[in-house]
Formats: C-alpha cells, structure tokens, sequence
C-alpha cells in the first residue's frame, strides 16, 4: 500500500467570505447572472430546447468565465429542460470554477430542516454534481430552518445568500411586516439581517453568511445592513436600478455589496467581444459609483 497521505476530501477550504473578496478585488465587482430567458435564446438566433439552452451556457461561459469574479446562474432557466437541462447546468459550473470563477447557484431553497439538509448535500458537499461556492436560500421557513446549510457551509467553505429584502414590488409585504412576537419591534428583513450579523461575527475580511438586497429598493438607511458579509443587489440594468444608485441605497456597507446583472449583460450576445465589453463597463461603472 501506497504511505503518501491523499488529501481528505474534508480538507478546509478558504471560506467563501474571503474568497468573494479577493475575487473581486482582482477581477472587479461585478456578478453575471446566467439566466436562460426563451426570449433571450430567440434574440440570439437560438431555439428554446436544450440545444439553444447548451449554445447560449456555451457562449456566456466561454467570454466571460476567464475575467468576471462571480457568475450566478439561475437554475429555474436549467431546470425548465429537465435532465438535460440541469447536465448543461453541471457543466457550466464546473467550466466557470475551471476558470477561477465563483459560482453562486441561484435556487432559492428554503424547507424544513431534515430536508434542508439535503439542498445543502446538492449544493455545498464537495463533490456533489451541482457543488457551487455559494447558494440563494430562502427564509422564510425560519433562519433557523437554514442551520444545515450554514453549518455544512462552514464545514465545506462556501456560503449562503439569504432573501432579505428582495427586489422586487411583492417582497415588502413579507420582508417589511412588523413582528409583533419581538420586543423590538423589528421588521422581517431587519431579523434576516441581524440573524447573518450574528453568523458572520468576527470573520475577516468578511464572513461567508450574505443578505440579498434589491439595487432597486431606494434609500434603506432605517435598516442595518452592516452584517460584516457580502450584500448581493440584484435589480441593476433590467429592472431598472444603475451602478451609480448603489451609494445611496447601501451607504457605507456599499463597499461589501456585490452587484448582480443578468439581462442588462447577456442582451448583449451572443457576440462575444460585445457580452465582455458590456460585462467590462458594468463593473468599471460599480468601481467607480462604490469608490467616489
Ligand atoms: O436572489 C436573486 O438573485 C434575486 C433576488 C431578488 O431580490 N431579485 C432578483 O431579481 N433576483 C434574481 O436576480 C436576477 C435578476 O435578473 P435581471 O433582472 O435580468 O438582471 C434573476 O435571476 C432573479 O431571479
């Protein structure tokens, strides 16, 4: 039998947390959304079966993977093909990591603990075929419901983005209700928040535990966002928010958010060179907007 001493599959990774930060620092804010739209493939000459679904993963993949921090890649889009369509998925995530990418599996999970436990084993075991950097949980069963994946998470060295304050119209009816159950009177979204804060304590240079807050929310100053972990802001470019909205929206925890665009980029393909250079001015112009 072979002495040499394999690396444990257990071994610790970088956490996410920092891992997020020097991604950013060396290639730029930015996180590109993969998000399949039908009318997406239409505009770029494909059909909307798997193969237009594996042309259009191709083609993003293969501008972007080498020089943006973090992709996003929408599962709903996959998931709509079925079997095949989550292959393409697998794939895609493996090519972007290959590249040094971070990819954040945007899934929206959220259930009861025991079965909690088992998105957590899709997404965040080190092996598994979908295994992402990071994934977007939904609270809404209770933080409490997400403790398997904040701890396998902390085991594997990835992370969670938790649904705060989402971007969309719909969300304040959940994420700004009062509850009447806390002494301080604190909304939902605040609770989501001050829960990450509490996950996040003391890590450096961030921790690994992230909020997901809408660009497009408008002035949040009467919320907390300070939760020493990253802010991902979806809602730049299709739904209307700017890179220059975001000092105003985030205040002085701008300089952990990290921006999501999907359409505003990909309506650019499938040119290549036209997919980089709107990727390129999107994070020129987050630089620029987080560093005034
Ligand atoms: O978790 C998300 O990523 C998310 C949260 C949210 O509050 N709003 C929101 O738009 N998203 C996602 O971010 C992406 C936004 O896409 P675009 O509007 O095309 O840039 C979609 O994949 C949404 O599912």
């Amino acid at each position: 039998m072979s002495q040499s001493t394999p690396q444990s599959p257990q071994s610790p990774r970088e956490p996410f947390g920092a891992r997020l930060r020097r991604a950013m620092d060396a290639r730029g804010p930015l996180c590109v959304g993969i998000d399949p739209h039908a009318s997406l493939l239409s505009s770029w000459g494909l059909g909307d079966d798997v193969a237009g679904l594996e042309g259009f993963t191709r083609t993003v993949v293969e501008a972007l993977a080498d020089r943006v921090a973090v992709f996003k890649p929408q599962s709903a889009f996959f998931e709509r093909f079925g079997s095949r369509g989550i292959a393409v998925l697998e794939r895609a995530v493996a090519d972007l990591r290959d590249a040094g990418a971070l990819v954040v599996m945007d899934a929206k999970r959220g259930d009861i603990g025991s079965t909690m436990a088992a998105y957590a084993e899709t997404y965040l075991r080190e092996g598994a075929p979908l295994f992402s950097d990071a994934l977007t949980v939904s609270p809404y069963l209770g933080y409490g419901s997400l403790k398997p994946a904040v701890d396998l998470a902390r085991e594997t060295g990835t992370g969670l983005f938790v649904l705060a304050l989402t971007s969309n119209p719909e969300g304040a009816e959940v994420q700004r209700a009062v509850r009447t159950d806390d002494p301080a009177g604190r909304t939902i979204g605040a609770t989501m928040l001050a829960h990450l804060a509490r996950d996040n304590a003391d890590e450096t240079p961030m921790g690994s535990f992230g909020a997901v807050v809408g660009a497009t929310l408008g002035d949040l100053s009467s919320y907390d966002l300070d939760i020493n972990g990253p802010l991902l802001a979806p809602g730049i470019g299709a739904q209307g928010a700017t890179p220059a909205d975001l000092p105003a929206v985030f205040g002085a925890a701008v300089r952990n958010v990290v921006p999501n665009v999907s359409r505003g980029v990909l309506r650019h393909g499938p040119d290549a060179a036209a997919l980089r250079e709107a990727a390129e001015r999107y994070a020129d112009e987050v630089r620029a907007a987080v560093t005034a």
